[in-house]
């Protein structure tokens, strides 16, 4: 038997994966290669060609470009400068030809080196740096101390030549320049330190601007590279305030009237003068020099009064004007500011200080502009102020200050010692700009130069020379598209105008009516659209005045609903009730003047009205009617007796009223509320003895007074009578005027039935007269009136209180619920054995009364 080996395990084991899976081809590649189809004849081809036909200037990937610095020179002025007033004053000195004391000589020498040690306040340290130091008397009152201020690209000490301020700060921007760089020189310092000096020097020792001409025309002329191929012209003019009201903008190189219009940033009108040599360059700077704004103040024997902005270009030759400016075209702006002043220090008054105000003005912008452009790059989400707009100088110069073009600034400070506050507030200011740095700054420069233009401006262009930009407006769409095509037929209109007219040789005048044409354009467009919008807006007002309509009526209707859901709360049924009770009342007392049982007495009213309940009941309900006059009669003296007891007869209504309430064992509480004291009268009177005995129908005749004498006394309490008729007139509803009726005819029948009864009376037993008396001697036990009396008499002089509905919705559930008792006729009560006396049945007027209250209140 052959033994069970197991399968040898195997050294290695051989894991099988998925075969490695090529990535799916893109979308985009797919598509790069079609399949070949049939049908592929029928699909129009993309429009690719015509697309990428369209130019569009493409945002460009940024060049890495090493970041360079704002350059600031530093130019210190010569303590000492032989000019023309020291001249003249030295001239004036009266020539002394004797012989001077030559130790004197030696004194003044002395003197002069001194004072020129002591007067500086500002020592070179290296081409770098300066140290400021303040004046002897400041260092005493400890305001200031020695500062040292380095970084400068170059400081230029007292004794350097004007080539050398040129050869170090001009020729790199110039040669930049000649490449096709723009670039931008600007001059700041207080009053009189040499910011026109350096910037245009003098004929004997020329600035820098006669320098940078003469280097362009000395090099085109030596090489054939090709600055030979350009053109440069040049272009001078000056901002200045017009009685510190306004900047105004003149051309210095203009013929006439030089002054120029201002739009924004744009100048408009600035003679640009094409310079073909250096004798024309010269005699042009010498031109602007003469025009220039210039006056004398206690700084500067010739201050300049204005900005004045030096414009040379060069264009590349053989381009057209008509495209002002071109991608290939550089700008070398050189600026020479006009200096900020104090007031102490000038000494200007009237016209000065109102030009030296607006100096002072500009150049704290420009300082603002150049410290808003430092913070935004070094906190680039805080974004950046545009201060620039608050002077033409700064919006003119807006692509330098917003560090989109290469600037160079030169700062020339006086050395004296009274000029250490001007030097050291400059300094200080300065300082912090050397930190600003511009990126890229050459491709910028040409994009923004374009970007100058209004983006309308640009796109007229386009359609003036490339017709076939329509294409573009295709792409826009609904309204945009509309408002282009609009644009379109009006600017081939004015392409029409603009060719009819004569042909213009300067480009600045053709500009300037395209412009002009265009703006026409886009005025008729606007127009147009006004109109429409008009009309629009004017349907839409139609629509929602008549909604506005329609939601008036609707809200007066549901006005008057309210209205009359007011009236109906504020005046339920009860009203209806009231006049009911008060018709009663008021047929009683008719009842009472016909009978002429008493006086005007209240009691004999009730009394009345009691006989002529007790008749009715007599008749209906009891059946020997030889009994029931009896008792009326022996009512008649019980309350007369009453009424001669006391004097108010609603105190009468109120102790009877308790002792019905008492005889009803409902709780006193219930018995000082108006209507639950009548409903429990007429709940005792539901309940019915069978057979009464007759001192039971006397009780019950009694009880059956007090009930009315109740109903009399809640009338009587709410309304004074005079109020009652008034009332009654008013709310009487017309159901309630013919119950009204109805019960005057029972008036009428109580009349009726009452003479007999009178006479009746009189021949009554004297027998029930003792048994009634008795009765009547335990009620004036009860006629001391109890605390609730006298609250109740109290409040019958206050001012009458009106039901409120839900009193008198109580008032009508209980007369449902006596109703529903009459019917069942059931004993109630079990306490006590004069309850069981006073009980009686209700008698059949209290029952009509009640069906006719029930039947007019609809319950
Ligand atoms: N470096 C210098 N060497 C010789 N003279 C100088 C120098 N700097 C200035 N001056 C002379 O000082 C005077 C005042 O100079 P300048 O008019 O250039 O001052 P400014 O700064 O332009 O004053 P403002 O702002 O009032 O126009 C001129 O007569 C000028 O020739």
């Amino acid at each position: 038997m052959e033994e069970f080996s197991p399968m040898p395990c195997p050294s290695t084991v051989t894991v099988r994966r998925n075969p490695p899976r090529k990535a799916r081809a893109t979308p985009y590649t797919t598509a790069a290669k079609p399949p070949p189809s049939s049908n592929a004849h029928d699909v129009p081809s993309f429009p690719i060609d015509e697309i990428l036909s369209i130019q569009i200037p493409l945002p460009e990937p940024p060049k890495p470009s090493a970041s360079e610095s704002l350059k600031i020179f530093l130019r210190i002025k010569p303590l000492r400068v032989f000019n023309k007033v020291t001249a003249a004053a030295a001239k004036s000195r009266p020539r002394n030809v004797w012989p001077q004391n030559p130790s004197k000589k030696q004194n003044v020498a002395k003197e002069s080196r001194s004072k020129k040690s002591e007067e500086a306040c500002i020592a070179l340290n290296d081409s770098y740096s300066v140290t400021l130091t303040p004046p002897q008397a400041l260092q005493e009152l400890k305001r200031s101390k020695t500062e040292v201020f380095e970084g400068f690209s170059h400081v230029f000490p007292a004794d350097c030549s004007q080539s050398d301020v040129y050869g170090k700060m001009v020729q790199p921007l110039l040669e930049d320049f000649l490449n096709g760089k723009s670039g931008m020189l600007a001059a700041l310092g207080p009053s009189g330190s040499g910011k026109t000096h350096t910037v245009f020097g003098t004929p004997k020792d020329p600035g820098v601007v006669p320098l940078t001409l003469r280097q362009i025309f000395k090099k085109r002329d030596e090489t054939s590279s090709p600055v030979s191929l350009r053109a440069f012209y040049l272009s001078i003019f000056e901002i200045c305030s017009e009685r510190g009201k306004g900047e105004k903008a003149y051309d210095l190189l203009g013929d006439g009237s030089s002054e120029l219009s201002v739009q924004q940033s744009t100048i408009r009108g600035l003679k640009e003068v094409p310079i073909r040599n250096l004798e024309e360059a010269e005699s042009l700077i010498g031109q602007a020099m003469l025009k220039r704004a210039t006056a004398t103040t206690n700084s500067n024997s010739q201050s300049s009064r204005s900005q004045c902005i030096i414009n040379i270009r060069a264009a590349s030759d053989g381009v057209s004007n008509e495209t002002k400016v071109q991608s290939t075209d550089a700008m070398l702006t050189i600026v020479d500011l006009a200096g900020a002043e104090r007031e102490k220090r000038t000494g200007n008054q009237g016209e000065r200080l109102v030009e030296s105000n607006f100096i002072n003005n500009t150049s704290m912008v420009f300082g603002q502009c150049l410290r808003s452009l430092l913070e935004y790059q070094k906190n680039r989400k805080k974004g950046f102020q545009k201060h620039h707009q608050n002077s033409l100088l700064t919006r003119y110069l807006r692509d330098y200050l917003e560090g989109k073009k290469r600037m160079a600034l030169i700062i020339t400070v006086k050395a004296g010692e009274e000029d250490y506050l001007d030097t050291s507030y400059l300094l200080k200011q300065a300082s912090p700009y050397m930190k600003i740095k511009f990126d890229n700054i050459e491709e910028v420069c040409n994009k923004r130069q374009l970007k100058t233009f209004p983006r309308v401006e640009k796109n007229k262009k386009m359609k003036l020379s490339a017709p076939k930009t329509s294409q573009i407006a295709e792409t826009v769409s609904g309204e945009k598209n509309q408002i282009t095509q609009e644009v379109n037929l009006e600017g081939k209109k004015a392409h029409q105008t603009y060719k009819s007219s004569p042909k213009l040789e300067d480009n600045n005048e053709r500009e300037h009516i395209i412009m002009r044409n265009f703006a026409k354009v886009v005025w008729n467009v606007l127009k147009q659209y006004n109109e429409k919008l008009k009309v629009v807006a004017e349907g839409d007002i139609c629509s929602l005045k008549e909604r506005l309509k329609n939601e008036q009526l609707k809200s007066r209707e549901l006005e008057a609903e309210l209205i009359n859901l007011k009236s109906n709360l504020a005046e339920p049924c009860l009203p209806e009730v009231e006049a009911l009770v008060h018709q009663v009342e008021v047929d009683t007392s008719l009842a009472n003047e016909n009978t002429n049982v008493g006086d005007d007495d209240p009691c004999d009213l009730i009394e009345s009205r009691s006989e002529a309940t007790a008749e009715e009941r007599n008749e209906s309900s009891l059946p020997n009617k030889s009994v029931v006059p009896g008792l009326g009669n022996e009512e008649i003296s019980w309350d007369e007796e009453k009424c001669a007891k006391q004097d108010d007869p609603c105190n009468l209504v109120d102790s009877t009223s308790e002792v019905t309430a008492e005889g009803c064992n409902e709780s006193p509480v219930r018995n000082k509320n108006l209507v639950p004291d009548l409903a429990n009268g007429q709940e005792c009177d539901d309940q019915i003895d069978p057979t009464p005995s007759p001192e039971q129908v006397e009780v019950r005749l009694i009880n059956n007074r007090l009930s009315n004498i109740q109903t009399k006394s809640a009338v009587s309490r709410r309304f004074p009578d005079s109020e009652k008729q008034e009332r009654h007139r008013r709310l009487l509803p017309a159901s309630s005027r013919l119950l009204a009726e109805e019960m005057n005819d029972l008036e009428i029948k109580d009349k009726q039935i009452e003479k007999p009864q009178v006479k009746l009376a009189e021949t009554r037993d004297q027998e029930k007269s003792e048994s009634t008396q008795g009765r009547e001697i335990e009620i004036p036990a009860r006629e001391a009136e109890p605390a609730s009396t006298k609250k109740q008499r109290n409040e019958q002089k206050k001012p009458r209180r009106r039901l409120q509905p839900a009193s008198s919705v109580l008032l009508t559930r209980e007369i449902n619920t006596l109703e529903i008792e009459d019917d069942v006729a059931e004993p109630k009560g079990t306490r006590g054995g004069k309850k069981t006396i006073v009980t009686q049945p209700r008698s059949q007027g209290s029952v009509t009364l009640l069906r006719l209250l029930t039947s007019n209140l609809h319950l």
